[in-house]
């Protein structure tokens, strides 16, 4: 087997694992621009350009492909919808939503807002261009939308095909398609609520942590019910053996470095 696979903290820490945590990994993980940081909102610099974004197929109802792609619960957006706005320099389509979590609901979000971690963090990743011209690499050819979760005592309905479809995914590397058809819309908060967001160039917070993204992190947050998020790190697993509970898939803060933060 080549190098060892990456891993977060939690995975690396278990006796018999060979996997590498966060300070291990390599690419462009060990460079400059790297994502997730601490958002200190007093710091952020309004910029006026950065008006609000149009979403395109983010109504449509589907049922979607989920997968345990042993570091995160996937959705596959496919020919999903894309985004224009939000001072983008052209149409992002959407590939894939995910998540990050914990089980302590101070401790889940791979972003911090004044230092304040979230239950979960959502990430929407857009790449430039429809597709029909897709561009190559540059600093900006990744777009990611990821919203902040808090857990409520209201089931979120929106999140109820992913939530359903976890137990059907609780091996790595299986897949399956949700049973009820939902949209996107219904996952994120309503779009009159989303013109307030920071905005910041960083990297994947997952290897290679290629310094290609346009970071959108949204002011407003989604709310889901605690049994929802729950289910989360009791239904997925990060190994085969169904030993060890998905959670805590959460990359380290890294430095904002001479990077400035701007806010809607
Ligand atoms: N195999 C996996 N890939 C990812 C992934 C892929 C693309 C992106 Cl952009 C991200 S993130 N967390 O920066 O939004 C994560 C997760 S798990
Ligand atoms: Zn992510």
């Amino acid at each position: 087997v080549l190098g060892a696979h990456w891993c977060y903290q939690i995975q690396a820490e278990e006796p018999n694992s060979h996997c590498q945590g966060p300070a291990q990994w390599t690419g462009d993980c060990q460079k400059t621009n790297q994502s997730p940081i601490n958002i200190i909102t007093a710091e952020a610099k309004v910029n006026p350009n950065l008006k609000h974004f149009t979403f395109f197929g983010y109504n449509e109802k589907k049922k979607w492909v989920v997968v345990n792609n042993g570091h995160s619960v996937q959705m596959m957006l496919g020919d999903g919808g894309c985004i224009s706005g939000g001072d983008l320099p052209t149409q992002y389509r959407a590939v894939q939503l995910h998540l990050h979590w914990s089980q302590e609901l101070d401790r889940g979000s791979e972003h911090t807002i004044d230092s304040k971690h979230f239950a979960m963090e959502m990430h929407i990743v857009h790449e430039k261009g429809t597709s029909n011209n897709k561009v190559q690499d540059s600093k900006d050819k990744i777009a990611v939308l990821a919203f902040m979760i808090e857990v409520g005592d209201e089931v979120n309905q929106g999140f109820q095909p992913l939530v359903e479809a976890l137990s059907h995914i609780s091996k790595p590397n299986t897949s399956t398609t949700t049973v009820r058809e939902s949209c996107l819309e219904n996952m994120i908060p309503k779009q009159e609520k989303l013109a307030r967001y920071f905005r910041y160039f960083g990297s994947l917070t997952t290897p290679n942590c290629d310094e290609t993204v346009i970071w959108t992190v949204f002011q407003e947050t989604i709310k889901i019910h605690k049994d929802q998020f729950l289910k989360f790190s009791k239904m997925l697993y990060y190994d085969e053996d169904q030993k060890l509970n998905m959670k805590d898939n959460v990359r380290p803060l890294q430095q904002l470095g001479n990077r400035q933060v701007f806010r809607s």
